[in-house]
């Protein structure tokens, strides 16, 4: 230990991590190798507890106790026992500024590498690769029966299936390969933020530039970002239960612990990477990162354990083995007729293997990973992250959307609009941005004013020149500009404070009065919770009036009024002591009236989701008549507002039954808490409901959980919220959530599509042959074009289907039930009607060809017929409903997939060395024009159908609405 590896500025010589150095085996230094970057710790968030996770399923005991011993062992079990200032000491940094040499950072970062969590390093590519030829029995026997043909002599067909086998190992190499990248992208798309102080100066940054030694905070809903020894502990309790399984929250202290070997529940001076913060806020220097942390030193043991697949994944898997099952079952019967027939048994053999492999959709399951994965990236792209694959299959079952109405519906951007103070009597204030209102300055609007800027929390921001926080708040002091009045908050010192929150509805904070030894507390929140706490009023000639009923009365009314334009309403009050728990005895100020308009596009969002038969309902803390104005503004049917709206204090004097029964009329639920969401979900569920429920703070996480479709707002939701839900919006708007339903629904509609081209292109192929058999005719196809089908069918033009561009009008089908079949009636209609022209029109080839004798251009013409009969049954399957002249060229990739299965039938038929392989000849142009007018007729009737089927369905807007 003579190099200090920590600190190259090197003064003291007691070097936090020499313990790690000093042991070979410690599981923390494979940290120094970890360079590249793939995963974040993102990748193991999902488990709700390590510990509990690995006892009960994958793990077995030694693991756990291994796991336990490694986190016992981190790096906080040191420096639990230290004081602050000796762990600041020791990581040359200090408890107020932080890091301040950017030369030591870079040395940090340099041994210590990125503050993220990367997975084990991954098998070579080129070992997968050859692995995938043994791993598949379809693909083992085939390469059986290219050594039988080399071992007969039959030089010729051996080197056919061998390079078949290459072909068909490569294609499916290639597409599982492109799943897995895009799977991993899927785990970048949160990137995890920590707020961070160097050089005294504190800015947002990723968690992953973190370096030991680094000072950072963390407050409410946050998720710690690295292992960290508190500094400052303001009623810090922190949710331990994903790393130690203990599902109370711990309280955080900043004093030493002197108990020796501590367990890691016990080290209540540590945050731990990865837990939550559930109340208060905390500081603290970085200690550990990545590997370093507990939760780094059992990350290997959670990502190993196996992602569940999803429910349709699951299905596709169910439907693959039937249908391999029928095949073997087919197959085998076709070889024993054939055996029979004394057909040449390696011929037999051949067919029989070629014909399984191409049967068997062995590539649906890779296809519908992909096609989720990419559909999940086309939805990033549009601001809705699915944080759980099997989340979009239920977004398109979704059929109620319960929204915040701030800031998810409106803008979030408020201003003042209106002013009254009890002086005014039945007259209010209306302001207009920018304009100046000096003159009218009296001294009641005053003190609300004053009230509105010393209850505040908005911070200026010299960086971006303007005041960041609660969108309310800014509001507040953005108006004291337009009566020539100034931010005075520096005046005053801070005694006490009791900060808003959503259940709480109100703030107060108490500041000295000028000569700091008296308090004045001013107070600011809902009307009826100021006025609950407020005994006096200060009356038009200046006189201080006890609020009697009537004039409770008349404030009620005029918050109505105010509200009726859609406004958010605030009562302010002022109190002339300060308070210790809950203030009391103010006087009443006033009212303020903010406006906050809707987002643009919500109208539309919700007009299209009540087309498609899902139900929007409102969730606010505003006041009913507030909710209500703003429910007519963006279109949301409340045509009985004694039915259509429902408050707070209603629902709790519901049972779960009786709110089940009435929440079936209801749009708007007003002046609720976050804990009144939980009691919705459940009521709708328990209608039969699937719910999307939006949220942001620490208090909606429950509901998040709950709700079929948690949905957590990216800009202004909390970790807390996020971790909990099932997408996150980055723009936090509505409408993104009517985009991500509609992707839902378009992936779920193109799995459909290339399904039916995979099932009716095997169907075909195991029918012809099977009829040939029968019939006794020589086959159809040979065992190297049966392959060639199966690239075809298995590979680029299935894959195309997938990532058909959503058709819009998929918003205008109801949602889908929960229970709904993959394979429903009219797909199966589809398949056999597709079939049955490929398998008529390839046996009209074939017997008219070979009425004289077998000869290699039979054979081409059969081969040839079945890949365009393929071909345009593509270009049907890429739409249900749709005829392709209304879809166009939209679809990139199909026309590149199909384009190059045409080359590629092009080379097999024209290049002399595919001839060899494929046994082909030349064509005539006569027999491209016969075999196109032959094959397309699949896709003509297909146009006729999905026509007959719009004539049938007449108007498609008249699906049910709600009730
Ligand atoms: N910063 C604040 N200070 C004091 N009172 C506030 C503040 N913000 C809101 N209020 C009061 O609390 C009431 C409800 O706010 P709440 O936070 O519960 O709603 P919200 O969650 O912002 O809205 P939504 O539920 O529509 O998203 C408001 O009508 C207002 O009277
Ligand atoms: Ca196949």
């Amino acid at each position: 230990m003579a190099d200090n590896p920590y600190m190259n500025s090197g003064q003291t010589s007691n070097n936090p991590y020499s313990t790690n150095f000093e042991m070979a085996s410690n599981p923390f230094s494979s940290s120094m190798e970890m360079v590249n970057s793939t995963g974040t710790i993102g990748n193991a968030r999902p488990g709700a507890s390590i510990i509990s996770g690995s006892s009960d399923n994958s793990g077995t005991s030694e693991d756990s106790s291994a796991t336990t011993q490694r986190m016992r062992n981190s790096i906080s079990a040191k420096y639990c026992t230290k004081s602050v200032e000796e762990t600041a000491n020791d990581f040359g940094t200090d408890i107020h500024d932080g890091l301040s040499s950017q030369q030591e950072i870079t040395y940090r970062r340099s041994i210590y590498g990125k503050n993220e969590l990367t997975r084990e390093e991954e098998e070579w590519m080129i070992i997968k690769f050859l692995s995938s030829f043994y791993s598949d029995p379809m693909i083992m026997l085939l390469i059986a029966s290219a050594l039988i043909s080399f071992y007969m002599g039959n030089i010729d067909d051996g080197i056919s299936i061998t390079s078949a086998i290459v072909i068909v190992v490569t294609v499916g190499f290639v597409q599982e390969y492109r799943s897995e990248k895009s799977l991993e992208a899927l785990n970048q798309l949160v990137p995890e933020m920590a707020h961070l102080t160097r050089n005294g100066a504190t800015e947002t940054v990723l968690a992953s530039t973190l370096v030991p030694g680094d000072l950072i905070h963390f407050a409410v809903g946050d998720r710690i970002p690295a292992d960290v020894r508190l500094t400052e502990a303001v009623h810090l309790t922190i949710d331990e239960s994903n790393l130690t399984g203990e599902t109370r929250p711990v309280t955080k202290f900043t004093a030493p612990i002197t108990a020796l070997n501590s367990p890691i529940s016990k080290r209540n001076n540590i945050a731990l990477m990865g837990t939550l913060v559930r109340d208060g806020h905390g500081t603290g220097i970085v200690i550990g990162t990545s590997r370093q942390t507990a939760f780094g030193s059992v990350f290997d043991m959670m990502s190993s354990i196996e992602k569940p697949k999803t429910p349709l994944q699951n299905a596709m898997d169910k439907l693959g083995k039937e249908l391999s099952a029928f095949s073997f079952a087919v197959i085998g019967v076709i070889g024993l007729i054939g055996l029979a027939q004394g057909r040449s048994w390696l011929d037999v053999f051949q067919v029989s293997v070629s014909l399984a492999v191409a049967a068997i959709p062995e590539g649906l399951p890779i296809i519908v990973a992909v096609t989720l994965a990419l559909g999940v990236l086309r939805m990033a792209k549009q601001k809705a992250i699915v944080k759980r694959l099997p989340s979009v299959e239920t977004l398109g079952s979704v059929n109620v959307i319960c929204s915040d109405k701030t800031g998810t519906l409106t803008q979030n951007h408020m201003t003042v609009s209106k002013l009254w103070t009890p002086d005014m009597i039945t007259e209010h204030m209306d302001i207009i941005q920018y304009k100046d209102y000096s003159s009218q300055l009296t001294n009641p609007l005053q003190t609300l004013l004053l009230t509105g800027c010393f209850c505040n929390n908005a911070k200026y921001s010299v960086e971006k020149e303007k005041f960041e926080g609660n969108p309310t708040d800014i509001a507040l002091i953005e108006c004291l500009n337009s009566f020539g009045l100034s931010d005075v908050r520096s005046s005053r010192q801070r005694v006490n404070e009791l900060p808003f929150n959503s259940s709480r509805k109100y703030m107060a904070i108490s500041v000295d009065d000028g000569d700091r030894r008296n308090t004045v507390t001013f107070i600011k929140g809902a009307v009826e919770k100021i006025l609950g706490m407020s005994k006096t009023y200060v009356a038009k000639n200046g006189e201080i009036r006890p609020l009697s009923d009537k004039s409770r009365k008349l404030i009620y009314d005029m918050a109505d009024k105010l509200a009726e334009d859609g406004l958010r309403v605030l009562a302010m009050a002022k109190s002339s002591s300060g308070f210790d728990t809950t203030p009391s005895n103010s006087q009443f100020c006033g009212l303020v009236g903010m406006n906050d308009p809707p987002r643009p596009c919500v109208r539309e969002s919700i007009a299209s989701l009540m087309r498609g038969g899902v139900h929007v309902i409102m969730i606010t803390g505003d006041s009913e008549t507030t909710a209500l104005n703003i429910a007519n503004k963006i279109g949301m049917p409340v045509t009985d507002p004694d039915r259509c709206v429902l408050s707070g204090d209603r629902i709790d004097a519901m049972s779960e039954e009786a709110l089940s029964e009435a929440i079936q009329y209801v749009s708007v639920f007003a002046r609720t808490t976050p804990e009144h969401k939980l009691s919705i979900v459940r009521a709708l569920q328990m209608r039969g409901d699937i719910v999307a429920m939006t949220g942001d703070g620490v208090n909606d996480a429950p509901a998040l959980k709950l709700a079929d479709i948690g949905i957590a707002m990216g800009q202004n939701g909390t970790d807390v919220a996020k971790e909990a839900a099932d997408m996150v919006l980055t723009d936090d708007d509505f409408s993104t959530i009517l985009n991500a339903i509609q992707e839902g629904k378009g992936i779920f509609s193109n799995i459909q599509n290339f399904l039916c081209f995979q099932l009716s292109t095997s169907v075909a192929a195991l029918t012809l042959v099977a009829l040939a058999t029968i019939f006794n005719l020589p086959n159809p196809l040979n065992a190297m074009q049966i392959l060639w089908i199966n690239i075809i069918m298995d590979g680029p033009p299935a894959q195309s289907l997938g990532v058909e561009p959503v058709d819009p009008e998929v918003m205008q089908k109801p949602p889908r039930s929960r229970s709904d079949k993959i394979l429903t009636l009219v797909v199966i209609k589809r398949v056999l009607q597709s079939a049955a022209f490929i398998i008529f029109g390839t046996m009209f080839v074939y017997i008219r060809e070979m009425s004289d004798s077998i000869t290699r251009r039979d054979t081409t013409m059969t081969f040839t017929c079945f890949v365009l009969f393929d071909m345009f049954n593509a270009l049907s399957c890429r739409s249900q409903t749709k005829s392709t002249f209304e879809l166009g060229m939209s679809n990139k990739m199909f026309n590149a997939a199909v384009g190059g299965s045409i080359i590629g039938q092009l080379c097999a038929i024209y290049v002399p060395f595919f001839q060899s392989i494929f046994q082909t000849e030349a064509l005539s142009l006569k027999d491209w024009f016969v075999l196109i007018l032959l094959a397309s007729s699949v896709w003509i009737a297909d146009e006729v159908r999905k026509y007959n089927a719009h004539k049938h369905s007449g108007n498609l807007t008249g699906y049910s609405t709600w009730v």
